[in-house]
């Protein structure tokens, strides 16, 4: 059985909107990927698409990011599209920056923002790194 390359996908709620227009505008090279996404920002992208395959994991306050963090340290999530509100404080934040962190350490692609994220499922082959 080959496993295929892993994504996650995380948005903070005033972003959950921007990421599901982007998910839904790119189901096809999404759909490529198998995907990992915390709680709330996960039901939301199957709401709206719902043949993408999406695993949920807990919500980001409840240990969804560290859980992300986790897929990346081991290497199983290659590439990271966290939509993040910079205007709204967070319970977690400790855990929003652990996972930018694991993020940065493990130099996976890691888009914060729709402009970023539209360039780089641009060039999916970018995901595909092995380190
Ligand atoms: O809080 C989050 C990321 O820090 C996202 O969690 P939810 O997708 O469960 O809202």
């Amino acid at each position: 059985m080959t496993i295929r390359p892993a994504l996650a996908l995380v948005a903070h709620d005033k972003k959950k909107d921007d990421l599901v227009a982007f998910a839904v505008s790119h189901q096809n090279k999404l759909a490529e990927f198998d995907l990992y996404a915390t709680g709330t920002t996960g039901s939301r992208i199957l709401a709206a698409a719902p043949d993408l395959p999406v695993t949920r994991l807990k919500s980001g306050p409840l240990g969804g990011d560290q859980q992300i963090g986790a897929l990346i340290a081991e290497g199983r999530v290659k590439g990271l599209i966290f939509f993040v509100d910079p205007l709204t404080p967070m319970p977690h934040d400790v855990d929003v920056k652990a996972l930018m962190r694991l993020g940065a350490l493990y130099d996976i692609p890691m888009a914060l923002n729709r402009a970023t994220a539209d360039l780089l499922i641009a060039h999916p082959d970018a995901f595909l790194q092995t380190t």
